[in-house]
């Protein structure tokens, strides 16, 4: 895989000079889900805007498909299809109109088996004619994507796609997201749900204070950090933890009647073996056993408070 989009040394201050954006580089793969994933404030929107042009970088160069996007925007900026946050929609116009009308905004000739096969896509075929005002809200997003799509871009930016959006709706654009990645398009997508990156990325960037802290494959991410805990329930509880068990670092449960082990699922060994022997030596006895892997969430969490 080549890089379609790739951001270097890119700086942002506002006026004011708050600096939103610290020297960030990033390659985005052609063809892949990159999830964006960062706290309230943490620069995402900037990051999305300035690479669509939006935003003027303070220093840094971003290229598009290998166009420039300060000097060569107009080719730049007719690769990417944006879909903002806010739902901005005419609300008197039909859904094939209002999405017919984008396309013409990048000089493209009209195209309407392009534009219908679009809205089939999206599942918004049978509301082509409806005027906008009378769809949904998860069908006026879903107008958003359309029109952002209008112009056959490779690569898409979806801001937030399912800020305040219930489980079921935030589900069915997973699912979008998904079918837009088969048909050929790249994602960056922004978030500050968790289980959406874990849900759908195929890699996840994190994001916090205008710095990338990371960007890694989302399976590898989680292997890599991920720790797992082994939680061994005792059918006697303990009050203290046997001095044979001192070089574990177990934890003890407050009822004393559980001992939770962390280890690494990348370590060579996970000492599972020897501990398990170890608690027969101290006279410990099991009732059972349970491992539990960290979620995405653990990592994120732990990320973000590291920061100073
Ligand atoms: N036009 C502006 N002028 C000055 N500061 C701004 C401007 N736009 C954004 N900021 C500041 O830059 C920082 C990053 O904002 P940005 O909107 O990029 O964050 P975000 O990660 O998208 O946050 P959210 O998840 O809340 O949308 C914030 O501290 C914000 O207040």
């Amino acid at each position: 895989m080549s890089a379609i989009v790739s951001v270097n040394n890119l700086r942002k201050a506002y006026a004011g000079g708050f600096e939103a954006l610290k020297s960030v580089n990033l390659d985005i793969e052609e063809g892949e889900i990159l999830a964006l994933l960062g706290p309230n404030g943490a620069g995402k929107t900037t990051l999305i805007s300035t690479i669509c042009g939006i935003t003027v970088p303070t220093s840094g160069i971003i290229t598009v498909g290998g166009f420039d996007t300060q000097t060569q925007f107009r080719a730049a900026r007719n690769l990417i299809g944006l879909v903002p946050q806010e739902i901005n929609l005419e609300p008197f116009e039909t859904v094939m109109n209002s999405v017919s009308f984008s396309r013409g905004l990048f000089g493209k000739p009209r195209n309407d088996a392009y534009i219908e096969d679009v809205l089939k896509q999206l599942s918004l075929h049978d509301k082509k004619d409806s005027k906008i005002m009378t769809l949904s809200g998860g069908m006026k997003r879903r107008v958003l994507i359309a029109k952002a799509l209008s112009h056959e871009p490779r690569v898409l930016f979806l801001d937030e796609p399912t800020a305040g959006v219930d489980v079921e709706l935030r589900k069915d654009m997973w699912e979008v997201v998904a079918g837009l990645k088969a048909s050929g398009v790249t994602i960056i997508l922004t978030t500050h749900y968790i289980e959406e990156a874990e849900a759908i990325a195929d890699r996840i960037g994190v994001i916090n204070k205008g710095e990338i802290l990371l960007v890694q494959d989302k399976a590898d991410l989680m292997a890599q950090m991920g720790q797992k805990q082994l939680k061994i329930e005792l059918t006697d509880s303990v009050d203290v933890i046997p001095d044979g068990l001192a070089t574990y670092d177990l934890e003890r449960a407050k009822d004393g009647l559980s001992l939770t082990y962390s280890y690494d699922t990348k370590g060579e060994r996970t000492g599972i073996t020897t501990l398990l022997n170890d608690l027969q030596k101290v006279g410990l006895h099991l009732k059972d056993i349970q491992t539990q892997q960290s979620s995405l969430e653990d990592i994120f969490v732990g990320l973000v408070k590291e920061e100073p």
